[in-house]
C-alpha cells in the first residue's frame, strides 16, 4: 500500500517505522513547508499535523480521490463540513481522536460505566489528561471524546476547563514534559472515589491503529470511525 503522510513530526516519524515494517511504502512526507506532490499516487493518506493544517490537507485528499485517515486534534468546529464535503466528493474519511486499541476500549468501558451512574446522583464527575508540553490543543482530543461519551450517557450537557457549572464535566488538562497521554475519568461521593485511567506508554499504539485504519479503509467509501475498523459494534 503506497501512504502519503501528511504530518512527519513525532507521530509521523513512528507511523512510517511501523508501516514500513507492514510492507508499506511512503510517498509523501509533507511537513509545513513542503507541497502535496505524491499525494496523486498514494491509495490512502494519513494526517498526523497540526490543528491549523488539517481541514485543508483533509480537503486536498478528498480533491485528489485518496481516502484519508485523520488523528490531527484541536479542529473539531469542522468536523462536520468535512463529512458533507466527504460524502459529496464520494471520498473515504476517517477521524479519530486516538487510534490506539487500548484507547478504544477506554472509550466503551466509559460510556457503560456513565450509563451505571447516571442514576445514581450522589457522585460527580470529573476528567484529567496529561500530555507532553508541545501540545498545542487543549482538552486532547481523547479527552473530548470522552466527555461525549459521558454526555450521551448521562444528564451532563458539556465539558469545560474552568468553572464548570452543575451540569458541566470539568476537564483538567495538565502538561507535564514528555507524557505521551495519560486519560482519567473519576466519579466522586462524599464516601469514595471511582477511577478509570488509560497512560499510554509510547506513542506506537496511535501509530499502529492509524496504520490499520489506513489499511482497512483503502477502497472503501464514506465515512467512518474507529470503532467500525475495530468492529466494536454500536
Ligand atoms: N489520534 C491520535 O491517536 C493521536 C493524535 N495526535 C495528534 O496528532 C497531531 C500531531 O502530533 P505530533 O506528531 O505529536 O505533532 P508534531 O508537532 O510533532 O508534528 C506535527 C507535524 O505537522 C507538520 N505540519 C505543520 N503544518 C503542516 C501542513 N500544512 N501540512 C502537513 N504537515 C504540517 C509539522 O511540520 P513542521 O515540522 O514543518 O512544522 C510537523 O511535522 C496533533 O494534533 C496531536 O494531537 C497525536 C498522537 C495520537
Ligand atoms: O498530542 C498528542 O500527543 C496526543 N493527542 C491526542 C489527543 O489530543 O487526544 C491523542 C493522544 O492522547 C496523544
Amino acid at each position: 500500500m503506497k501512504i502519503a503522510l501528511l504530518g512527519y513530526g513525532k507521530m509521523g516519524k513512528v507511523i512510517e517505522k511501523i508501516a514500513l515494517e507492514r510492507g508499506h511504502e511512503i510517498v509523501l512526507r509533507k511537513s509545513s513547508t513542503s507541497t502535496y506532490e505524491g499525494l496523486e499516487n498514494a491509495d490512502v493518506a494519513i494526517d498526523f499535523s497540526i490543528p491549523d493544517s488539517a481541514v485543508c490537507n483533509i480537503k486536498q485528499c478528498f480533491d485528489t480521490n485518496v481516502p484519508v485517515v485523520c488523528g490531527t486534534t484541536g479542529w473539531l468546529e469542522h468536523y462536520n463540513e468535512m463529512v458533507s464535503l466527504c460524502e459529496s466528493k464520494n471520498g473515504g474519511f476517517i477521524y479519530g481522536s486516538n487510534f490506539s486499541l487500548g484507547v478504544n476500549i477506554f472509550f466503551e468501558l466509559n460510556n457503560y460505566l456513565a450509563k451505571m451512574m447516571s442514576n445514581l446522583k450522589q457522585y460527580k464527575v470529573s476528567m484529567e489528561e496529561i500530555h507532553h508540553t508541545q501540545k498545542l490543543d487543549a482538552p486532547s482530543g481523547t479527552a473530548i471524546s470522552l466527555a461525549k461519551g459521558i454526555i450521551e450517557n448521562s444528564d451532563y450537557t458539556s465539558w469545560a476547563l474552568e468553572n464548570p457549572t452543575e451540569n458541566q464535566i470539568h476537564i483538567d488538562a495538565k502538561r507535564i514534559e514528555n507524557v505521551p497521554g495519560t486519560h482519567s475519568v473519576f466519579y466522586d461521593s462524599t464516601v469514595d472515589q471511582i477511577e478509570i485511567k488509560h497512560t499510554a506508554h509510547n506513542r506506537e499504539g496511535f501509530a499502529l491503529g492509524s496504520v490499520i485504519a489506513a489499511e482497512w479503509l483503502v477502497n472503501k467509501k464514506g465515512v467512518f470511525t474507529m470503532k467500525d475498523v475495530l468492529n466494536l459494534g454500536r
